[in-house]
C-alpha cells in the first residue's frame, strides 16, 4: 500500500513520506534448473547489448538459431548440480545479503533486492520502495569491479524504469569498490580464515575473475584494471609467503579473444608444472553462483587432479557472512551519509 495521509482525499496521486531506499543487485539467475527456465534467463540476458556488443542483426540469428537450442540444456544440468533448497544459490544468498543490510541498517533505511535479469525485477523493486514512501534510493550493484556489462547495465534497467515517472525519486548508485581498503580486507581476513581452515598447505592460489572479451578493454572498460588492482592490493593484504598467488579469468563465452590467462588453462599447466595443492578463490564475485560453484569447485577440481594435480579447494566468497556484511554496511553507509 502506498503511503497515504488521512486528510487527502481518496484520489489524491501518492505522497511520499521521504524516506530512504537501497535496491541491491545482482545478476539474476534462471527460476529452476530446466532448459526451459534456463533458456528464459539465457534470452534475456545474452540480449542485452551491454552484454553481448555485437550488431542485433548479426548476433539475434545467432542467438536464437544456436545458442538458446544447445546451451540451455548443458547449463541447467550445472545448475542441477549447485541448486539448494532455497533455490538458485545466487538467489538465496542475494536474499540473505539484502535482509542482513536491513538489520544492519535498522528500520530508517528500507533494503529491498532485484535482479538484473529474471526476478524480482529493478522496475518492480524500484516501485516497491516508492510505495512504502521512499523518495531517495541508492541503487547498490554488488560488483566490486566496474564494467559495462554488469554495473552500467543496471543504471540503464534503473533509467528504463524512471524513464515511465512522472516524479522520480532522487538516485543514487554505489561506485565501483574494487579497491576500497574495506573490501580488500573484508577478503583478506575472510579468505586467510578460510586458507587456516584447509586440511593441506596449497602451493598455489588462483584469484580468479569473471572475464570478459578482450576488445572492453580496447574500447576503454576499466573492469580489466579494476580486477588487476583487486589482486594487486589483495595480495599485499593477504601477505602470504607460502603462497604464490596468480590472476585469472574464468567462464569465456563465446568466439572471441578473452581476457587472459584463462582460469581452466592455467589449472591445468600448474597441474602438468608439478603443483600438487592449488585453491582457487574469486574475489570479484560477491555471492557463490553457478560460476565459482560449478565451474569452479567441480570442474576446476577435476581438470586439476586430472592433470596431476593431488589436493584442490574453491574457497568460498564473501556472501552474506560477518566480513563481507560489514563491509556492505560501512560502502553503503558512506554512500548514504549525504542523505541522512
Ligand atoms: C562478476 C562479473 C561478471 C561479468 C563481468 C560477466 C560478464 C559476462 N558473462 C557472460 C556470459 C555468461 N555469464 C553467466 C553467468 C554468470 N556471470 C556472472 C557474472 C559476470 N558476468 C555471474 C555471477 C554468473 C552466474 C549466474 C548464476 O545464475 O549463478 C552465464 C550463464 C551460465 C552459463 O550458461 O554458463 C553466461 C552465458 C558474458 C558474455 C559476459 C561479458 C560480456
Ligand atoms: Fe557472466
Ligand atoms: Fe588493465
Amino acid at each position: 500500500m502506498t503511503w497515504q495521509p488521512q486528510s487527502l482525499p481518496a484520489d489524491h496521486p501518492p505522497v511520499r513520506s521521504g524516506r530512504i531506499g537501497v535496491l541491491v543487485v545482482n545478476l539474476g539467475t534462471p527460476d529452476a534448473p530446466d532448459p526451459a527456465s534456463v533458456k528464459r534467463y539465457l534470452g534475456e540476458f545474452l540480449s542485452d547489448r551491454r552484454v553481448v556488443e555485437i550488431p542485433a542483426l548479426l548476433w539475434q540469428p545467432i542467438l536464437r538459431g544456436i545458442i538458446l537450442n544447445t546451451r540451455p540444456k548443458k547449463s541447467a544440468e550445472a545448475y542441477g548440480q549447485v541448486w539448494t533448497e532455497e533455490g538458485s544459490p545466487l538467489a538465496a544468498i542475494t536474499k540473505a545479503q539484502a535482509a542482513g543490510l536491513q538489520d544492519r541498517l535498522g528500520a530508517g533505511v528500507i533494503v529491498r533486492y532485484a535482479m538484473r535479469y529474471g526476478r524480482p525485477s529493478i522496475g518492480d523493486e524500484l516501485q516497491a520502495l516508492m510505495d512504502a514512501g521512499c523518495d531517495r534510493i541508492l541503487l547498490a550493484p554488488l560488483y566490486p569491479q566496474y564494467s559495462g556489462a554488469t554495473t552500467a547495465t543496471v543504471v540503464d534497467k534503473a533509467a528504463d524504469k524512471l524513464r515511465t515517472m512522472r516524479w522520480q525519486p532522487a538516485l543514487r548508485t554505489l561506485p565501483p569498490y574494487h579497491d576500497d581498503p574495506a573490501y580488500i580486507d573484508a577478503l583478506a581476513a575472510d579468505l586467510s580464515a578460510q586458507l587456516d581452515r584447509l586440511d593441506f598447505a596449497p602451493e598455489v592460489m588462483l584469484l580468479s575473475f569473471h572475464g570478459m572479451p578482450q576488445r572492453t578493454l580496447e574500447l576503454g572498460d576499466p573492469y580489466h584494471c579494476h580486477c588487476r588492482k583487486t589482486a594487486r592490493l589483495l595480495e599485499a593484504a593477504l601477505d602470504r609467503r607460502d603462497l604464490r598467488i596468480v590472476t585469472t579469468f574464468q567462464s569465456r563465452f563465446g568466439r572471441a579473444k578473452w581476457l587472459e590467462p584463462a582460469t581452466d588453462v592455467v589449472i591445468e599447466e600448474e597441474a602438468r608444472a608439478g603443483t600438487k595443492r592449488l585453491v582457487v578463490a574469486a574475489p570479484g564475485f560477491s555471492a557463490d553462483c553457478l560460476e565459482t560453484l560449478e565451474e569452479l569447485a567441480i570442474r576446476g577440481r577435476e581438470q586439476f587432479l586430472e592433470a596431476g594435480g593431488a589436493q584442490f579447494a574453491a574457497l568460498s566468497c564473501l556472501n552474506a557472512g560477518d566480513a563481507g556484511m560489514a563491509m556492505l554496511e560501512t560502502i553503503v553507509r558512506r554512500e548514504l551519509a549525504g542523505w541522512l
